[in-house]
């Protein structure tokens, strides 16, 4: 699903108005049919509203919404807020229609005025201003959605299309803006809802179907993407009914020392659940039995060092073209001297794409030049802290994005930024966002389970965009069914491992089972 910018998203309204027998009152009043609706299976008789409308047409939606309420016999009231004389037109044409029906339904705020007592049951909507936001709210603006977050803790606030003072695609992490419980969004996300930054501003997002013209929609370059099942499908290839181990890959993971041997077993049983052909583990001496236990169909290379790895270049032959398919390395890995001297040894002799993770992206923050000798095409997968320091601070979300993608071009590698809507960018420049995962992935080991993954499918042969998105939606429902299975709070790491199938059986669908059983 694309993310469009303010900007598009206003060319989608004009070019759906241009191209399909629809007026920009009548796209107004599917976008207030599509509120309402949510509203009316949400809250029941007992509940009245107090929409607060802006000038704009994000106010228009509102009092639309105020009417519609009405009629299906809610208790609806519009505060139509008076900070300046200029309405759009179809904002006035729903004035008209809501005063024609019955005149109370419209109060007027003036600055000064008191803000309006509210009942018990009282729903608050929020349709200041939506995509049209401007620049900073201030004065009777400002002191208005003051007294609405006020309210916050005793009613629910709704905003329609973006909360108050809040910037589609800009950061507004420093602004005044409505805290909203819930967002309804008209058609597409907008990059806002995806930032950690505004997370207690939009509540949950609901985005509703208006709609906008689909040419518009599948003809428009956008620079973000949320991925989607269908992106998902069209990236998973099936099995193969003839194929063998060799058809999917060897993998070379490099993880874990002496305390830390926890995060080689869920990077090694998450890459053999992920489809690897095969798999060798390089752990050091003290890792040996806990492998063979652990991930028996896992092979083990042991370093003559007892308590962390400080040879596995060795591992390696000196031309590179050894025998793995793809090398993963930094899940416990630890970072002494030793440690790191091997990292560079074997970033100088192996030159085929790396999944590269933890303890070996702190190596690399520790001394950046070796960053320079990262395999082009690499996969790095840093959280927050381990991004910036690699790539140092950003001023905010917006800011960490656009030093994401410049990184991933500029370099010409595959970076996946983790959190929520993990952000994954390449050396095209493009973002993909992850929308799989909960918070009960917040829990130490988790991504030593995607480090795992990503090396399992990029080895079966996925080009390494595809090997990131298709991993980390993989990663994230694994989460997603492990914690319907139990509980967010009780969620491991091991448990993620323990979804990986059902979860690429809910990729797959039925209907790719291959296996003539399907006719019985
Ligand atoms: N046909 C359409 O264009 C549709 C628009 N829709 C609604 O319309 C909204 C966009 O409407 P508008 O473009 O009228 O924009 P808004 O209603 O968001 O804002 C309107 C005006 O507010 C002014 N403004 C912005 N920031 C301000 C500030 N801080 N202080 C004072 N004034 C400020 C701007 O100059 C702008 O003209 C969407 O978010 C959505 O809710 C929906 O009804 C769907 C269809
Ligand atoms: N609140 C959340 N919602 C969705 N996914 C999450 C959340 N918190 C963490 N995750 C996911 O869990 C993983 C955590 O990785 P990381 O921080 O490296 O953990 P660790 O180092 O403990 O293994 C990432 O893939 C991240 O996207
Ligand atoms: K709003």
């Amino acid at each position: 699903m694309k993310i469009f910018s303010a900007a598009q998203v206003r060319e989608a309204d004009a070019y759906t108005i241009e191209h399909l027998p629809i007026t920009s009152l009548q796209l107004m009043e599917k976008a207030a049919i599509q509120c309402t609706q949510w509203l009316e299976t949400r809250y029941s008789q007992g509940y009245s509203f107090h929409i607060f409308c802006g000038a704009g047409n994000n106010g228009g939606d509102g009092l639309a919404i105020t009417r519609l309420l009405r009629q299906l016999g809610y208790e609806a009231t519009a505060y139509l807020l008076q900070y300046t004389d200029q309405f759009s037109t179809d904002n006035r044409a729903n004035q008209a229609a809501l005063h024609s029906q019955e005149t109370a339904a419209i109060i007027t705020l003036q600055p000064g005025d008191k803000f309006p007592a509210l009942p018990e049951h009282a729903i608050l909507v929020d349709a200041i201003f939506g995509t049209g936001m401007s620049r900073p709210l201030l004065g009777f603006l400002a002191e208005t959605v003051q007294q609405l977050n006020a309210l916050k803790d005793r009613y629910t606030i709704v905003s329609i299309d973006l909360p108050s003072g809040m910037l589609a695609d800009e950061s507004t992490k420093d602004l005044l803006s409505v805290q909203a419980h819930h967002t309804l969004s008209f058609e597409v996300y907008k990059l806002a809802f995806l930032l950690p930054e505004n997370a207690s501003r939009t509540g949950e997002v609901h985005i509703l179907p208006i709609g906008l013209h689909k040419d518009y929609i599948t003809q428009t370059p956008t620079r973000y993407e949320l991925a989607d099942t269908a992106l998902i499908q069209s990236i998973y290839k099936p099995r193969q009914p003839f194929s063998h181990k060799g058809t999917y890959g060897h993998v070379l993971l490099i993880a874990g020392s002496y305390g830390k041997l926890g995060a080689a077993v869920l990077s090694a049983q998450a890459c053999l659940h992920a489809g690897v052909g095969l798999l060798t583990v390089y752990v050091p001496e003290a890792g040996y039995n806990i492998i063979q236990l652990a991930a028996p169909a896992a092979m083990c290379l042991v370093d003559d060092n007892p308590q962390q790895s400080v040879q596995f270049h060795e591992a390696v032959t000196a031309d590179g073209a050894g025998k793995y398919k793809t090398i993963a390395i930094g899940p416990g890995l630890g970072t002494s001297g030793d440690t790191a001297r091997a990292f560079k040894k074997l970033l100088q002799r192996y030159r085929s794409p790396m999944v590269i993770d933890a303890d070996a992206l702190n190596i690399l923050a520790a001394e950046k030049q070796l960053l320079d000798l990262v395999p082009p095409h690499s996969l790095l997968t840093p959280h927050p802290k381990e991004f910036e320091r690699l790539f140092g601070p950003s001023a905010n979300d917006v800011e960490r994005l656009e030093k994401l993608a410049a990184a991933a071009r500029e370099r010409q590698l595959y970076i996946l930024l983790k959190g929520r809507y993990t952000a994954i960018a390449g050396p095209d420049g493009a973002v993909y966002f992850n929308a799989t995962g909960n918070a009960g992935m917040a829990t130490g080991g988790s991504g030593d389970v995607l480090t795992g993954i990503l090396a399992g499918i990029l080895a079966q042969g996925y080009a390494p965009k595809d090997a990131m998105v298709l991993g980390a939606w993989l990663h994230g429902l694994a989460g997603d069914l492990g914690a319907a299975a139990s509980s967010q709070e009780a969620l491991l790491a091991s448990d993620m491992v323990q979804y990986i199938g059902k979860a690429y059986q809910e990729i797959a669908g039925y209907a790719t089972l291959q296996h003539p059983s399907k006719n019985l």
